[in-house]
């Protein structure tokens, strides 16, 4: 499909109002030419003509036809008008779900500033087009078109003469068109990028005044804007150039009408109504002149704007949830990794890894920083594919489940804990939005938040700024790990989610997760020894392989890698730590 044809896919929908649109214009370009011809012979008939008695009639044709243009002028604008929000509505309804349906992968490449641009200002450009340009270049055709054909009825000499101006002006128009294109192409990525910059630097903000680096923000702000503005002067540059050479070809009709048709009134060829009759035509030859700069810079905006959402829309996802795929509402939990690895930007993230998990078993992963413990969950989750190998889950292969079921059964605490503007309650029931107070208020406790959560001004009803600002590292992720929880889901992925809580709430917490043994699998990604040591499967990762697999025991007799890490973290940690203190 071209991006143009996607535009009018939208457009179908709201075909009626166009066409009610368009023969309402249609109506008001027809009635345009009704008031020069009546001054015409209000010149003739009633000044030169001397027939007194014609011109109230004549005056209240005037009158009455500005009344019905103004009208149906305001009808066709609010039909445009009524169509270009509808199509600006599902336009970006289907954009903003194809934006939700895109993989990880997606979201790596892409700056966030550039596709709250495709959702801003590229659809207001459509917008635009719709309910302003769409009629304007029509009324501008049908009424130069009119004009011209009653011209020719007047005195087919005189409309010759006019029309030498013709070819000039679509000379012009095509040479702009062609000029400003790529102008206006630069000018919406410039923007764009200026957006995207601006939208980063706000969310950044804090590193940045960690730092200390406004000057150093602002100057690359600098640069940004510069660009900005120096494409839009080049874009300004060219139609400042065509506007005026659309002025002089106006002018040039004036011209023409005062010289030839002066000389033929003096002739005797035309009389001074028909003079008056074509000047009334005048403006309906001139505007669309005038207008013809203009609206082809809007056409080259609007085109612009269609061609970067489509590039946008049409990107598929890697990640596709099967036509039929298999769906298990309840999954039990078994999990199997079969020679799995993961290839991305010509790198080995992750290579062989195989292990074997029972529903309701508990994994630990350890390993060194980059090791690939991430990967391997976000290969589970499905949010990447496998190069080779498969995740099997309850024996399907994940590429063959139904992927929102998949996920649907999994809690994750994810290692850059996100948190929306929103209340507490808001956030923790995120996966469960229908669920009880005490619900809510159970997961939190499990998480061993609910006394700090009671202790703010609005307890649960305490809206959290933008990714939860306002909170300390180690409660933001005590609300992820309860927004997990309370999903109650059949696999629990909580990646480093303890590392900012003190020992005593990290050991509160494991003995909380106790309680789910046997009700789902749970994989726990941790630094700390302490958080994964019950585990009954202990991976230990090193540069995307599994180098060491079995339980702390095992692991600490085999006096590698695990044991190593043990003795260096909790060498002299008293044993009451190392067993943790259970519930608080
Ligand atoms: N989709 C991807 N594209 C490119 N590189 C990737 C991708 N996914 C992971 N990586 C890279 O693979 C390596 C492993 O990443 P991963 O997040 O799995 O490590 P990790 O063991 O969880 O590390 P940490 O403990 O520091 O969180 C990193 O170097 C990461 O940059």
């Amino acid at each position: 499909m071209t991006p143009m044809k996607w535009f009018f896919s939208f457009l179908k929908k709201y075909r009626g109002l166009m066409i009610v649109g368009i023969l309402l214009t249609t109506a008001v370009s027809v009635l345009s030419v009704v008031n020069p011809y009546i001054s015409g012979q209000i010149v003739d008939q009633v000044i030169s003509g001397g027939k007194y008695d014609r011109l109230m009639p004549f005056i209240g044709c005037l009158i009455g036809i500005t009344i019905v243009m103004g009208v149906l002028r305001f009808l066709f604008q609010v039909a445009f008008e009524t169509a270009s929000q509808g199509v600006l509505y599902d336009m970006r309804d289907k954009v903003y779900r194809k934006l939700l349906e895109e993989d990880f992968a997606f979201y790596n490449k892409k700056r966030t500033g550039d596709l709250m641009s495709r959702q801003t200002g590229d659809m207001d450009a459509i917008r635009h087009f719709v309910a302003y340009v769409v009629y304007m270049v029509y009324q501008s055709v049908l009424m130069f078109v009119f004009a011209l054909l009653m011209i020719f009825t007047v005195n087919t000499k005189l409309a010759l003469a006019m029309l030498v101006v013709l070819p000039f002006t679509a000379f012009a128009t095509c040479r702009q068109t062609k000029e400003v294109r790529p102008a206006f192409k630069r000018n919406r990525d410039c923007f764009s990028s200026l957006n995207a910059f601006v939208q980063e630097n706000v969310s950044g903000n804090r590193v940045v005044k960690a730092f200390a680096k406004e000057d150093f923000e602002i100057e690359k702000f600098n640069k940004e804007n510069d660009k900005f503005r120096a494409a839009q002067i080049d874009a300004s540059k060219i139609w400042m150039k065509y506007v005026p050479i659309f002025e002089v070809l106006s002018y040039a009709l004036t011209i023409i009408l005062i010289l030839y048709g002066g000389y033929m009134v003096i002739q005797g060829e035309i009389t001074l109504g028909q003079l008056v009759t074509v000047n009334g035509y005048l403006w309906m030859l001139n505007n669309p002149l005038r207008q013809a700069g203009w609206l082809v810079n809007d056409i080259s905006n609007f085109t612009t704007s269609v061609e970067k959402i489509y590039a946008t829309y049409s990107e598929e996802p890697h990640v596709k949830t099967p036509v039929s795929g298999v769906v298990k509402k309840h999954l039990k939990g078994e999990i199997e990794f079969k020679n799995v690895s993961y290839r991305a930007d010509d790198e080995d993230i992750v290579m062989d890894v195989n292990f074997k998990v029972k529903p309701g078993q508990t994994v630990g992963i350890i390993g060194s920083t980059g090791a690939g413990k991430s990967t391997i969950m976000n290969l589970l989750c499905r949010f990447y594919d496998t190069t080779s190998g498969e995740v099997l889950v309850d024996g399907v292969n994940v590429r063959d489940m139904d992927l929102y079921n998949l996920r649907d059964n999994i809690g994750m605490a994810m290692q850059d804990v996100f948190l929306f503007s929103d209340t507490i309650e808001g956030n923790i029931a995120y996966g469960r939005p229908n669920c009880s107070f005490e619900e809510v208020k159970q997961a939190a406790i499990m998480a061993d938040a609910n006394h700090f959560i009671q202790a703010l001004s609005d307890g649960y009803d305490t809206i959290v700024g933008e990714r939860g600002v306002g909170l300390s590292g180690g409660q933001k992720q005590r609300i992820s790990l309860a927004r997990a929880l309370l999903k109650d889901p059949s696999i629990l992925i909580l990646d480093d989610t303890t590392s900012a809580v003190d020992m005593e709430t990290e050991s509160y917490i494991q003995s909380q997760l106790k309680k789910l043994d046997n009700k789902c699998t749970i994989f726990v990604i941790a630094y700390r020894i302490s958080s994964i040591r019950d585990a009954d499967l202990i991976l230990v990762m090193d540069n995307g392989r599994i180098i060491e697999q079995g339980t702390h025991e095992e692991l600490v007799a085999a006096g590698g890698y695990y044991a190593t890490a043990f003795h260096n973290q909790y060498g002299e940690i008293p044993q009451e730590i190392l067993n943790g203190k259970g519930e608080k």
